[in-house]
């Protein structure tokens, strides 16, 4: 199968849509190249010396450190010290999850800080793999003597012209504050507000730090503080007689020797850590798709996401169509006829969708569709056509031509069912978390549906939580389901019902029922926003339309695992601009 896994997946929205599956967004916190409210410092430097700190860690020599998310547990270590580290921390602890560790998210938000701020597009490899203890020293500082530093850099596996390359793509956000460094700028005698001095002169990832050196103008103080032992910029970039800093000067090869540079250092990782192929932009995409219960009805829900060029619309007249076949009865796999249905909604994105997205050119159109389905007839496969209404052929959407299977209809997650309750931590022990004074926790109370013709010995689901203040550690756990005899069947579906306590807030499920030997799973369920889902009606079903496309025989063939994550109500809360993070609960 050539089309991406279920991991690509869950890394291409965090990457290019900026956001978690419920809508939380990672990249409204740094877009666009931001300021912090509070200390005025550019949140895209921050991210970007994150992303370095971590990876400073590795040992070329024995394979260890690198790109690990042991930054989190360093950071009271001189190297790692300030207000910056412990900010960015906090901004990134809400996006891992099972599939994306606190690596990849560091390096998805080092890639967003350097496009939104103007810098090159960073190519991105997801797949980095956590460690949850501290690991080696690493971090260079300015007080190192060239020796010391080119020694820092070589054990990170990078050359002295590499090391300068680095500093000098690195340096050309943000600067140095006078809370970190006071023998470097002088704090503001009043104000308790932190100076500030920039590297260069304007907020922008461009080679103003290389030509501002070059030409003698240069402000920033690791070159030209009277404190000489603090200047360690002065010592890198002097240290192959300029030679590399004259060949930055110019605009073009600052931006192509950075993204180069830059997207080595993101790839350094422990030995033994592979990473994925290259996360690329989709141009077609099923977000989600699946059996759900709404308002007691069975229904199947399904999104289209496609990419549009920034100032460009789509077409008013454009309909597009979802086209799908029953999987049992006379008419199974579109024997005789074709179902179809026109999306219920169009979403156009925010503005705050991934800077990287935006300096390709694109933006997304999203497309939601909720139709009727019986248990009787179910659903085997779904594809999409788009017809612009202006006398030209439809496209078809259909996974390079394979079609959308579902692969089951025995088992799936019932968010409109199924309640998160904040529960007060004033008794709670620490079960899931080692952090003292842990305000509250989740306790989901996840309801999932099961095809009575399964009868299964068991119905229970793996849990993950890695979005946890603070890392302690990410959460796991395995829940058993029982039947709710209270709750009325639908259309021959039982319910079963279960219990996951979280202190973190992104809890993700693979789903499964042991029945006569086998099992069913559903991978990867988001749990939110459950009961706060917001309802969209099913829309009307013709069967006469026709399809360019034709159905698959559906034996044998590839299958997709039925995903959840219901992002509909996400996406109407975008498109009304509510556009929010979890920060702000
Ligand atoms: C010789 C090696 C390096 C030394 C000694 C060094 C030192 C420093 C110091 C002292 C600061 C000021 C921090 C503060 O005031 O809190 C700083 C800021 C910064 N460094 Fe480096 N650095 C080095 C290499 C790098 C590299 C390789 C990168 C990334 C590729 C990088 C990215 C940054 C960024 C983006 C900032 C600004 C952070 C902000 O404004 O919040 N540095 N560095």
């Amino acid at each position: 199968d050539d089309w991406p896994s279920v991991q690509y997946q869950a890394l291409e929205q965090l990457l290019y849509e900026g956001r978690r599956p419920d809508g939380s967004s990672l990249s409204a916190l740094v877009h666009p190249c931001r300021k912090r409210p509070t200390t005025l410092a550019s949140v895209a430097a921050e991210w970007l010396r994150f992303a370095f700190h971590d990876m400073a860690t590795h040992n070329v020599d024995d394979g260890t450190g690198g790109l690990d998310g042991s930054l989190v547990y360093e950071l009271e270590r001189p190297e790692n010290f300030g207000l910056g580290f412990n900010q960015t921390s906090s901004d990134f602890e809400l996006f891992p999850n099972k599939l994306i560790s606190r690596a990849d998210v560091m390096s998805i938000g080092a890639i967003q800080a350097v496009a939104t701020c103007g810098g090159p597009i960073i190519p991105f490899r997801g797949g980095r793999i956590d460690v949850w203890e501290a690991g080696g020293q690493g971090s260079p500082e300015p007080q190192h003597d060239i020796e010391t530093l080119t020694e820092n850099f070589r054990k990170q596996g990078f050359t002295k012209e590499e090391m300068i390359k680095l500093v000098a793509c690195g340096h050309t956000m943000g600067g140095v504050r006078s809370a970190d460094f006071p023998q470097l700028v002088a704090p503001n005698p009043s104000s308790s507000v932190t100076v500030i001095t920039d590297f260069d002169t304007t907020q922008n990832f461009d080679n103003k730090v290389v030509t501002e050196y070059l030409d003698g103008t240069t402000q920033n103080v690791l070159v030209v503080s009277d404190n000489k032992t603090m200047v360690s910029d002065l010592r890198v970039f002097e240290s192959d007689g300029n030679a590399t800093m004259r060949a930055l000067s110019d605009a073009e090869t600052f931006q192509n020797e950075c993204r180069d540079i830059l997207g080595r250092m993101l790839d350094v990782v422990p030995k033994g850590v592979t990473l994925t192929d290259e996360i690329t932009l989709m141009h077609e995409k099923v977000p989600y798709s699946g059996l759900a219960v709404e308002k007691d009805k069975l229904v199947f829900k399904a999104g289209l996401r496609l990419t549009q060029k920034v100032n460009t619309t789509p077409s008013t007249s454009r309909v597009v169509t979802m086209f799908w076949c029953d999987k049992y009865g006379p008419n199974k796999d579109c024997k005789s006829s074709t179902k179809s249905s026109p999306s219920v909604k169009t979403l156009l994105e925010s503005p705050d969708l991934s800077p990287v997205t935006l300096n390709l050119g694109y933006y997304f159109v999203s497309y939601s569709f909720v139709v009727p389905i019986t248990a009787s007839e179910s659903i085997s496969q779904f594809w999409f056509e788009v017809d612009e209404a202006d006398g030209s052929s439809a496209t078809a959407y259909n996974k390079n031509g394979t079609n959308y299977i579902v692969d089951q209809d025995q088992l799936f997650f019932t968010p409109m069912l199924s309640t998160a309750d904040m529960i007060s931590n004033a008794s709670y022990t620490k079960v899931y978390t080692n952090r003292e004074g842990e305000a509250f926790y989740r306790s989901l109370n996840l309801v999932v549906a099961v095809r009575d013709d399964l009868s299964p010995s068991r119905v229970y689901a793996d849990g993950h939580d890695a979005a946890v203040p603070f890392f302690p550690y990410a959460i796991s756990g395995t829940v058993d389901f029982t039947m709710n005899d209270s709750m009325t069947s639908v259309d021959g579906y039982k319910f079963y019902q279960g219990v996951f306590n979280t202190t973190g807030t992104q809890v993700t499920l693979d789903i499964h029922a042991d029945a006569s030997g086998k099992t069913v799973t559903q991978e990867f369920v988001a749990t939110s926003p459950l009961d706060s889902t917001v309802y969209i009606a099913p829309a009307d079903v013709s069967t006469d339309k026709k399809s360019s496309v034709k159905a698959q025989s559906t034996s044998g063939a590839v299958s997709m695992v039925l995903r959840g994550g219901w992002t509909v109500s996400t996406l109407c809360a975008v498109v009304a601009g509510m556009a929010f993070s979890l920060h702000s609960l």
